[in-house]
């Protein structure tokens, strides 16, 4: 059973109110575009593929009810940008902003015998259905690299965050890669990271696992290295929020001295992420803009402060993994590529194996 972080059914949108997770499921009516960005700018949800899908049906739903009048089109591109503000790090949002405005430019009644809107909300749509498609891809091809290292065993993997069904439109893109494993009846367990400040590991992704009965064991933070030092760990395999040109990764805080101690113990290290999360314009990740989230978010638990009242704080939300500690690969809906293989990949000059 994959969890359901968006419901979209004949033109209504829901999400399911992950800042109440595991405790409560709660899912919530988003009208309008601000509706939408409001969900996202508060992770109520979140995850870069699910932050996408999200703001472009929040601007479909609003469409449907006949927003922007005379000019759409001006009302799809003042949306659209206030949507991508919501988030900087995550690629994946502006990058549909930027593709469904280019085609809402070019879009007209001659061309495609129907109204704009609808042609508007029908590419949305297109585009939730290659999501779900190219994360089951992401799954299976991650699964397949990492058995072809252990031909019989059964594997262990670490991940960190939140990167499944909660994360997507469904199948999910790391945590996607261990529900193929399980499904092939090869997964050994999986130690997921309680992903502080926002706990995405405790309260989400040891949702989805136990909900899903995958062999799980939570750990702190601050027991990744030694896990992998002392738990037999095959892999470590974590999400992506934006991969640039030579494979440097922004991923959720916590992911680059994953990457470290990966390299210390000798344990591959994989990204998994749809080409979607892959932003060719910028060269290396020192260029990417990383979302600094409010004090509060790590001063306090569920609203009951747990650091010293006055204490000056830093919550950067993602942090960037070096191309050089990516040594098993990443792992797309094209296949698993090196760091180095990347540009080739996504242009089409180089196919999977
Ligand atoms: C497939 S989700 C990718 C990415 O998004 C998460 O960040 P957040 O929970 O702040 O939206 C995390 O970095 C995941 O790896």
């Amino acid at each position: 059973m994959t969890l359901e972080a968006i419901r979209y059914r004949s033109g209504s949108l829901q999400i399911l109110n992950q800042l109440l997770l595991p405790h409560e499921t709660v899912y919530e009516d988003i009208r309008t575009v601000q509706d939408g960005y409001d969900a996202i700018k508060s992770m109520k949800v979140r995850g870069a593929p699910a932050i996408a899908i999200v703001g472009c049906l929040s601007l479909g739903v609003e469409l449907r009810a006949g927003a922007g009048g005379d000019d759409p089109v001006t009302f799809i591109r003042e949306s659209l940008c206030h949507l991508t503000s919501a988030r900087p790090t995550a690629v994946n949002m502006g990058r549909a902003a930027r593709e469904l405005m280019e085609f809402s430019e070019n879009e007209s009644m001659e061309k495609s015998g129907k109204p704009l809107r609808d042609s508007v909300i029908g590419w949305i749509e297109e585009m939730l259905e290659r999501d779900v498609g190219d994360n089951r891809k992401i799954g299976n091809f991650g699964a397949q690299h990492i058995l072809s290292g252990v031909p019989r065993d059964s594997v262990t993997i670490l991940t960190h965050c939140n990167t499944g069904s909660l994360a997507t439109a469904g199948y999910g893109t790391a945590l996607g890669v261990v529900r193929s494993l399980h499904s092939l009846g090869r997964l050994k367990r999986v130690y997921c990271t309680e992903t502080r400040p926002y706990n995405q590991g405790a309260r989400l992704t040891a949702y989805e696992a136990v909900a899903e009965g995958f062999p799980a064991t939570l750990i702190t933070d601050s027991m990744a290295a030694l896990t992998m030092r002392e738990k037999g760990i095959t892999a470590v395999v974590v999400g992506a929020d934006r991969v640039v040109a030579n494979g440097d990764t922004a991923n959720k805080i916590g992911t680059y001295q994953l990457a470290i101690a990966a390299k210390h113990h000798g344990i591959p290290f994989y990204v998994a992420a749809p080409s979607t999360s892959c932003d060719l314009s910028l060269e290396s990740g020192r260029h990417i803009v990383i979302e600094q989230r409010p004090a509060e978010e790590l001063t306090s638990i569920n609203g009951v402060p747990v650091a010293a009242p006055g204490i000056e704080v830093w919550n950067p939300a993602f942090d960037v993994t070096p191309h050089q500690l990516i040594t098993g690969g990443i792992i797309t809906e094209l296949g698993v590529f090196l760091p180095s293989e990347l540009q080739a990949a996504l242009t089409g000059r180089l196919t999977a194996l």
